[in-house]
């Protein structure tokens, strides 16, 4: 058995007062990938920010273990959502580029810009791009912060067929790469050999 990328024991989701899913336990080795899927409000974006350590899994103290909510991973993610974190007023390259300072990263950026396709929208405001540019852009970014994992919340929506086959490319490559990828998405999604986790199955 390989060392585990993504290690996750017994998480419960709490939003309000509802316990939405749980015990849910995550393994993911290097270079796996897991496709989360399930009706609207069952979770998925929930669980998506629980691995990404902005929201906290529930813990019923008197009726867990010590492993209960646990989220252990090896090595950096970078997690894409529905906020792209670009400065809307910014021209889409300057945005990138303001990103490119902060993340170093070792990829270039204009070879991101062209891979997404967006070598056209660089004069662009960010604000004026469409759901599906700017889509290609948040995965610009996420390309740039040379993380291990990527952790991606709905990465298909707005996109065209070549951006749905760009997408599933690019996770490959990261995959290859030995990083696990974990994507929420009602869309199928091609991740050839992965698991799948309908959290339907895992409701409280
Ligand atoms: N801060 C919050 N407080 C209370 N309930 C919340 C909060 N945020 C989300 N919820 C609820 O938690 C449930 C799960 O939301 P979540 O966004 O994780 O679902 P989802 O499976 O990603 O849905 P979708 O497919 O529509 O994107 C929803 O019923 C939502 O209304």
């Amino acid at each position: 058995m390989q060392a585990a990328c993504l290690v996750a024991w017994e998480l419960y989701c709490r939003r309000g007062d509802r316990i939405l899913f749980g015990p849910l336990d995550l393994w993911l080795e290097p270079g796996e990938a897991l496709h989360l899927t399930g009706p609207n409000g069952i979770g998925k974006t929930s669980l998506i920010r629980m691995l990404a350590g902005l929201l906290q899994p529930f813990v019923a103290y008197d009726m867990g273990s010590s492993a209960m909510g646990s989220i252990t991973w090896q090595g950096s993610f970078a997690l894409q959502d529905e906020r792209p974190a670009l400065d809307p007023h910014l021209p889409l390259g300057q945005a990138l580029a303001f990103w490119q300072g902060i993340d170093g990263g070792t990829a270039p950026l204009d070879r991101r810009i062209e891979r997404l396709g967006l070598a056209h929208l660089t004069d662009v405001p960010v604000r004026y791009l469409s759901t599906g540019q700017k889509k290609r852009a948040a995965l610009a970014r996420v390309i740039g912060q040379g993380a291990d994992h990527w952790l991606l919340d709905e990465p298909l929506n707005g996109l065209d067929k070549d951006g749905v086959a760009l997408v599933e490319a690019l996770i490959a490559e990261r995959r290859a790469a030995g990083g696990t990828v974990i994507v929420a998405s009602h869309q199928p999604v091609a991740l050839p050999g992965g698991q799948t986790i309908d959290l339907r199955d895992h409701r409280a």
